[in-house]
């Protein structure tokens, strides 16, 4: 409301809105007013005065019957105003319809809407008021349909082209991976994010509908006798215009002033909601990542058994000379609970890879896999509610950009909840009380209040954190980001990697301790940490192991974070606690109760991590996947990844990499020139034009990926001449989060 106020006063500080406003004003104050003033002196009739011109008495002069032309042009405001405003009502609730029915409506039934408006958009407007106006008949009902539905298409094209835009927003992307339905995404997500520039286009639209139904009146096929409107009143007063002019000028000039109202306030007001719009912060059209969404964790999968299995995942899109393939063939497993990172420079396919995981490529977008199981559910053979299902309570996505994965006309609080009222089928209130309780695991201040607030007054990182809640609000086993930390600066990109991998201990954690029966914190009457006597580990004078200074246990040979219950430990010794934000299950001190209670206990979530930045994957991952052109050329573990790498492409990444004993004067290491587009890839190896080791081999025959053996675990390259030792390790580098030193950093899970 606040927000729609301070819209109003700016429109009404400019000149011409204010004019305009005005003049709406005294419009509808004699749409009120002026037939119960004048309504009789408008209809007198006075055989005295027939045809006159102006005189004291009548100012305007009389028509044809002595009737007060003045009058009769005030009284009929009422009813000029009120056809033209139904003839809009009924353009823009007919048009709005027909423009959102092909996201909900079958795809040919929404194929076949979509060519209905196509067709009529090519008509004039007139044209088609005319069609109409004599299929409905003469007479004002008939003017106000015909009217209505000529406008219709042009609202229906707008409707569209406005909703395609919303549609490729990241919390739509969410929104539709949580499992929320079509229908529901309609209402709920895209049509509050486009009723302003209708509302707008609508106020225009009234003066359009002003004039067209001038002109039917004035043609006799609008309002019909003993009723007038100014149309009509212009067509009577133009037969007498060489007696009385001002019979014909007064409707005339009621009609221009009143629809020049409506136009220049609707002008007006897209100014400034334009002029609002570019000012705010851009908001990247990719769809790339942020926003989280869970569903329930799969029973059916059993422990042991991989999360996630891809073989040959192909993305195609029709381009002008055919179908390109941006994924070209993709093949990896995530294992339950293994963290694997996703590398490659922009353009290599990464997000399309995730998105077509996620089931979240629209047509004309065409996904195909030799297999694609995600918890032992072919996912492209699945129907859609079963997919829905499935994704939308066992799959997390946080996505780039934290300011586009939330609907900006939603509370945070409510965003949240649509997950567990959606799959958890809890009331509003108990969802919502859920919302809060994930809010506050993950750290943000003030839980209730901001649960209330709407995604704008939260920050990046509270952002970023608030959708990795949202992850949280089902049981996920996999949690794909994409790029979540490039949008955040370096404390908080470190702050946001901390919590991811705090979020999937904790989930292990949580589905233990739900196996066991034990309640989840917040939850069911369990003492949150902290709270009701659930002293914090650190609170409660045991020091912790990253406090106490001691070496890193993965780098001794001892289990590694995470995996056998070996605490974690912040690399610069630090406690972790303090930088991450989010609570840590072995701090949390009650349990958390998963309440699908299923799935593979203690087994922390599997996150599948994108990023076009080697160091924070090896710094968070435990396997990498490096991608080129659509392809994987390289499946390595991250430990000993500077020397492990043999794919040129790999190794050329790694040294594109500053480290601390990198020589300052020297220029920083480039890869030349640049990958190719999805269109342009040949058929022998796509690195090899910038390759220093191609031969005629690489540019004929694309290779296939092979295993080589590292001494670190499961590696595979494709690569006809893999390169066998790497150069010698440098230290960590300086502190710029990134750019430190990734064999170092090297594993995370
Ligand atoms: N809807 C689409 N239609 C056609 N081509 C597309 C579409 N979406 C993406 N592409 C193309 O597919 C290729 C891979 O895109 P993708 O977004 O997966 O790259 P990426 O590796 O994630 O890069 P970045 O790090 O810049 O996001 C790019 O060349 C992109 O232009």
């Amino acid at each position: 409301m606040r927000n729609a106020g301070t819209k109003t006063l700016a429109v009404v500080r400019t000149p011409v809105g204010a004019a305009s406003a005005a003049l709406l004003v005294v419009l509808l104050a004699l749409a009120l007013f002026a037939p119960l003033l004048w309504g009789d002196r408008a209809s007198a009739v006075d055989v005295d005065a027939l045809q006159q011109g102006p005189t004291a008495a009548h100012l305007l002069g009389t028509d044809s019957l002595g009737r007060d032309v003045l009058a009769r042009v005030l009284v009929a405001t009422r009813l000029s105003l009120l056809l033209a405003l139904t003839a809009t009502a009924i353009g823009v609730v007919t048009g709005t319809l027909l423009g959102t029915a092909p996201s909900v409506l079958p795809r040919w039934a929404g194929r076949l809407v979509t060519s209905v408006v196509n067709i009529a958009v090519a008509f004039p407007g007139l044209l088609l008021a005319l069609f109409f106006a004599m299929i409905f008949g003469v007479g004002a009902k008939g003017a106000v349909l015909a009217i209505g539905l000529a406008m219709a298409p042009a609202f229906a094209r707008l409707t569209q082209t406005l909703a395609a835009g919303i549609a490729g927003r990241d919390f739509v992307a969410a929104a539709r991976v949580a499992g929320v339905g079509r229908f529901r995404l309609l209402v709920r997500h895209v049509l509050p994010n486009i009723g302003e520039p209708l509302v707008v286009n609508a106020t225009i639209g009234a003066g359009m509908a002003l004039l067209a139904f001038a002109g039917l009146s004035f043609l006799g096929i609008g309002v019909q006798a003993p009723e007038y409107d100014w149309g009509r009143l212009l067509g009577e007063g133009l037969n007498q215009i060489y007696v009385n002019p001002t019979a014909a000028l007064a409707p005339g000039v009621a009609v221009v002033v009143a629809g020049l109202a409506f136009n220049l306030f609707g002008e007006t007001v897209a100014g400034v909601v334009g002029a609002r719009a570019s000012a705010a912060p851009k908001v990247p059209a990719s769809r790339k990542a942020k926003g989280a969404a869970t569903v329930a964790v799969s029973r059916e999968s059993a422990a042991g058994d991989p999360v996630l299995v891809v073989e040959d995942l192909r993305v195609s899109f029709p381009g002008a000379s055919g179908p390109v393939t941006p994924v070209r063939g993709v093949s990896f497993t995530v294992g339950a609970g293994e963290s694997v990172g996703v590398v490659g420079e922009s353009g290599s396919g990464k997000s399309l890879t995730a998105l077509g995981v996620s089931r979240l490529i629209e047509a004309p977008g065409v996904v195909s896999a030799a297999r694609l199981d995600f918890l032992g559910t072919p996912l492209l053979r699945a129907s859609d509610a079963e997919a829905r299902g499935l994704l939308g309570t066992s799959l997390a996505l946080v996505f780039q950009d934290p300011m586009t994965s939330f609907n900006p006309t939603r509370r945070i609080g409510r965003q949240l909840a649509e997950v567990s009222e959606q799959h958890q089928g809890l009331s509003r209130g108990k969802a919502l009380t859920r919302a809060v309780e994930r809010l506050r695991e993950v750290r943000v201040p003030a839980a209730e209040r901001r649960a209330r607030q709407y995604p704008h007054e939260f920050s990046g990182g509270m952002r970023q954190r608030a959708m990795i809640a949202m992850g949280l609000m089902g049981e996920p086993r996999l949690v794909i980001a994409d790029e979540p930390t490039t949008a955040l600066d370096v404390t908080v990109q470190r702050q946001v990697l901390r919590l991811l991998a705090q979020v999937r201990e904790n989930e292990a954690g949580a589905r233990q301790e739900g196996a066991a029966g034990v309640p989840r914190q917040g939850e069911a009457g369990a003492p949150r940490q902290g709270e009701a006597g659930a002293p914090r580990q650190s609170e409660a004078g045991a020091p912790r192991q990253s406090e106490a200074g001691a070496p890193r246990q993965d780098e001794a040979g001892a289990p590694r974070q995470g995996e056998a219950g070996a605490p974690r430990q912040s690399e610069a010794g630090a406690p972790r606690q303090s930088e991450a934000g989010a609570p840590r299950q072995s701090e949390a001190g009650a349990p958390r109760q998963s309440e699908a209670g299923a799935g593979q206990q203690g087994v922390p979530a599997a996150l599948l991590l994108i990023s076009h930045d080697i160091t924070v994957v090896a710094q968070s991952c435990r396997r990498v996947l490096v991608m080129y052109a659509g392809r994987i050329v390289e499946d390595l573990p991250t430990a000993g990844l500077r020397t492990a790498a043999r794919h040129p492409y790999t190794r050329a990444l790694l040294a594109a990499v500053p480290a601390l004993d990198t020589d300052r004067d020297a220029p920083l290491a480039v890869i030349p020139g640049r990958p190719p587009e999805p269109g342009e890839v040949g058929a022998g190896c796509a690195f090899a034009a910038r390759c220093a080791f191609a031969d005629e081999r690489c540019r004929a025959e694309d290779p296939a990926p092979s295993d080589v053996s590292s001494g670190q675990g499961a590696h595979r390259v494709a690569c006809w001449h893999p390169q066998g030792v790497g150069p010698e390790p440098r230290p960590p580098g300086p502190g710029s989060g990134s750019h430190v030193d990734v064999e170092a950093a090297g594993g995370g899970a």
